[in-house]
C-alpha cells in the first residue's frame, strides 16, 4: 500500500492494550508549511518548506507532473530520485529525505542550501583568493570522490550545481542527468551505463537502443563527451579543472561566443592563463585539462598535489569554518 521505496517516517504509537507500536506514515504535502520560492529550474520549482512535527526547514523541489510528462522528462526525475537515493551519507552532496506525489504534482524533500550557488558569491566577488579556493575546491574533490566509489557520474558539475549551506559549506545538486554505473561487472570485465544514454554492447540489450545522448554545459563538457558521447568518471574531473582555474580566475578556461566555437576550443585545448595565476595551481589544472581521459590526475593524486598541501581531508574537511569570503 506503500508506493516502491517510499520514504516513510515512523512515529512511536501503542495499540489498544498499550502495547508499543510502530506505524509507518508516509510524509505528505500537509506534513510541511511552505514558504519562500528559492528558484525556478525549467521544469521545477524549488521553495524552503518546515516538517510541521520536527520545525526542520527543508527545500522541496516541486515538478508538475503534466509539464515532465509532456517535455519527456519522466527519465530525469527518476534518474534524480534513484542517483539522490544513493549518495546519502555524504556533507558535501544536497541529501533526499523524501520523495512523494499528490495528483499534480512530484515532490522532492532536500536538503536547504541557504546560501545559494557557488556561482552567485563567484560572481559577487570576481574570484576567491588562493585559501578559498583551496577550501572549496578540496570539499568539491571529496565529493565528487564520494560519488564515484558510488558508482555515480554527474556530468554537469559547474558552479551553478555547488550550492552552499547556511554554513558556506558545499552541497553539490543536480543529479538528473548523473550517469548510474552499472556495479555488476560483465564477463568481459567492464562495466556500462545503466541509464541507457550512452549506446552499450550488444549484449547490454536495452541501452543499445535508447540513443539519448546528454551533453552537459558548453563551457564543462569534457573533450570525451563531445567526441564520442562517452562520460566516464575522469569527465567530473575535468569539469573540477574548469572549476578551479574559474575560482582563481573569474572565468572559465573554455569561453567563446557561442557554443560550438566553445566547444572548438574544448577540442583543441585552447586556453591560458591569466597573468598572476598561481605556479602551484596551474600545475595542478593542466594536469586536469587533458585531452586524453586516461591522462587525467586520478582523485587521490590530485589530493596529494602540492596545491593541496596542508588542506584537512575527511572529517576535518567538513567540520572546518569556511573562510571568510572576501
Ligand atoms: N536544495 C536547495 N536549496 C536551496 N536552493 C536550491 C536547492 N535546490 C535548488 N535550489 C535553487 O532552485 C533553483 C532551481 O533549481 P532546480 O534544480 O529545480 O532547477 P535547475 O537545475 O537550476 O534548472 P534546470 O532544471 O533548468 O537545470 C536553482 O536556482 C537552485 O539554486
Ligand atoms: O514515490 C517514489 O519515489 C516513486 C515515484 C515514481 C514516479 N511516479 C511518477 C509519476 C509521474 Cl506523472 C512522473 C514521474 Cl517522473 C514519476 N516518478 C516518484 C515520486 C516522486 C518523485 Cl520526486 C520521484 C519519483
Amino acid at each position: 500500500w506503500r508506493e516502491k521505496g517510499a520514504a516513510v517516517s515512523t512515529r512511536q504509537g501503542t495499540d489498544a492494550s498499550g502495547q508499543p507500536v510502530q506505524r509507518t506514515i508516509k510524509k505528505g504535502v500537509k506534513d510541511f508549511n511552505f514558504g519562500r520560492t528559492l528558484g525556478e529550474g525549467s521544469y521545477s520549482t524549488v521553495l524552503a518548506a518546515t516538517d510541521r512535527q520536527n520545525l526542520k526547514e527543508y527545500a522541496i523541489k516541486v515538478l508538475d507532473k503534466r509539464h515532465i510528462i509532456k517535455e519527456k522528462k519522466v527519465k530525469y526525475v527518476n534518474i534524480e530520485r534513484d542517483t539522490l537515493n544513493r549518495l546519502t551519507d555524504h556533507p558535501g552532496i544536497v541529501r533526499l529525505y523524501y520523495t512523494f506525489q499528490d495528483e499534480r504534482s512530484l515532490y522532492f524533500v532536500l536538503d536547504l542550501a541557504s546560501g545559494g550557488e557557488l556561482l552567485g558569491v563567484l560572481k559577487k566577488l570576481g574570484s576567491f583568493d588562493i585559501e578559498c579556493t583551496r577550501f572549496y575546491a578540496a570539499q568539491i574533490l571529496d565529493s565528487i570522490a564520494y560519488m564515484h566509489s558510488k558508482g555515480v557520474i554527474h556530468r554537469d558539475l559547474k558552479p551553478e550545481n555547488v550550492l552552499l549551506d547556511r554554513d558556506m559549506h558545499v552541497k553539490i545538486t543536480d543529479f538528473g542527468t548523473a550517469k548510474i554505473l552499472n556495479t555488476e561487472v560483465k564477463p568481459n570485465g567492464t562495466s556500462n551505463a545503466s541509464n541507457g544514454d550512452t549506446p552499450g554492447d550488444p549484449t547490454d540489450g536495452f541501452e543499445s537502443d535508447r540513443a539519448v545522448s546528454f551533453v552537459g554545459t558548453a563551457e564543462y563538457v569534457s573533450p570525451e563527451l563531445l567526441r564520442d558521447k562517452n562520460a566516464c568518471k575522469s569527465s567530473d574531473l575535468w569539469a573540477f579543472g574548469c572549476i578551479l582555474f574559474q575560482l582563481i580566475a573569474g572565468r572559465p578556461p573554455f569561453k567563446a561566443a557561442n557554443e560550438y566555437l566553445t566547444f572548438q576550443k574544448i577540442l583543441g585545448l585552447e586556453y591560458s592563463f591569466p597573468d598572476g595565476f598561481p605556479e602551484v595551481a596551474r600545475d595542478l589544472v593542466e594536469r586536469l585539462l587533458v585531452l586524453e581521459p586516461a591522462n587525467r590526475l586520478p582523485v587521490e593524486h590530485i589530493r596529494n598535489h602540492r596545491f593541496f598541501e596542508g588542506s584537512q581531508w575527511g572529517k576535518g574537511l567538513w567540520r572546518q569554518k569556511a573562510p571568510r569570503l572576501k
